[in-house]
């Protein structure tokens, strides 16, 4: 559905993003997370057609995208731009206008589920949460085989946290919609995601299913002494007095000693993104 080769974007001197290769699974929900600055938004514009990039090839549904946004896809970007001056009926009837595709039906039944923002409110006159429970339903609306999301949840309650993400896995299921959304709530979203894409510094370090990758990883607890066990890669490396602490990548046979489980999706997140802040030249696991 989505594949994306060497793709870079430039803003100035500043690199925002650099070859930048994965392809994201049809029918999925893949999370897009690293910490502030990493790219996310930038990438996510890029897919969008909202940006150009300076370097690279982005395919959506086996078109190319550049500079124009694809029928088939919805971005809620994280401004949510909406008309000020429009009620929220009236910004649905753009929506339906606007749009060759378009399901008012569908998008007042996500309104709806979410906490009903009345029809006759003005868009200026919404709260951040309001109004991004509005710019979701535009986005269901589209009824789109490509959906982004950039960080979809930061500013909702905890009730309409749920709702969305329910909305998107029925959504999902029904539709067979893939998603690609970006959100620093990673123990709100690892429950629905099961692909992962993981920028950091405008570099991929990550991208894979869940499952899998989790499972190409260890966490090895054991003595500080203790030798390290041959793994194709140590990502990071705890030694706090006499325990030590390490993931690995691609860990063969572990030595006695040590204690192995698989991480869980936050800790290996963590430990890929805290280890790029302790190294000059952070891991670039692959594409
Ligand atoms: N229009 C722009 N002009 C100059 N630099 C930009 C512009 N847009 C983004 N950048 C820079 O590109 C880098 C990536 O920004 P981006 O917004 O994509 O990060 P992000 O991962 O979405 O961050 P956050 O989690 O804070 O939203 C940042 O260093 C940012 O300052």
């Amino acid at each position: 559905m989505l594949s994306v080769r060497g793709l870079g974007r430039r803003f100035g001197s500043k690199r925002a993003l650099r070859d930048c290769s994965f392809t994201l699974p049809e029918g999925r929900v893949s999370a897009l997370v690293g910490p502030n600055g990493a790219g996310k938004s930038t990438l996510l514009s890029l897919v969008a057609g909202l940006l150009l990039p300076s370097e690279g090839t982005i395919t959506v549904a086996d078109a190319p995208v550049r500079g124009r946004m694809h029928p088939d896809v919805a971005f809620l970007a994280q401004s949510r731009p909406l008309y000020g001056d429009f009620t929220v009926a009236e910004t649905l009837r753009a929506g339906a206008k606007l749009n060759d595709r378009w399901s008012d039906e569908y998008a007042r039944q996500t309104l709806n589920l979410l906490s009903g923002v009345a029809l006759d409110r003005r868009i200026r006159q919404l709260s951040a949460g309001e109004r991004t429970q509005v710019a979701l339903a535009v986005a269901f609306g589209r009824l789109p085989k490509l959906l982004l999301l950039d960080e979809p949840l930061s500013d909702l309650d905890p009730l309409a946290r749920d709702e969305t993400l329910r909305i998107l896995m029925a959504d999902v299921a029904e539709r067979g919609t893939t998603v690609l959304v970006s959100s620093h709530l990673l123990t709100d979203l690892s429950p629905v995601c099961d692909h992962l894409v993981l920028l950091d510094r405008g570099e991929l370090r990550l991208a894979g299913d869940v499952e899998d990758t989790l499972h190409e990883h260890r966490l090895l607890v054991g003595p500080a002494g203790a030798a390290a066990p041959a793994a194709e890669q140590v990502i990071e490396a705890n030694r706090t007095g006499r325990q030590a602490m390490l993931l690995v990548r691609g860990a063969g046979t572990v030595p006695a000693e040590w204690e192995a489980t698989v991480p869980e999706l936050e800790q290996l997140v963590l430990a890929y993104l805290r280890a790029s802040r302790t190294s000059a030249r952070p891991p670039v696991v692959r594409g």
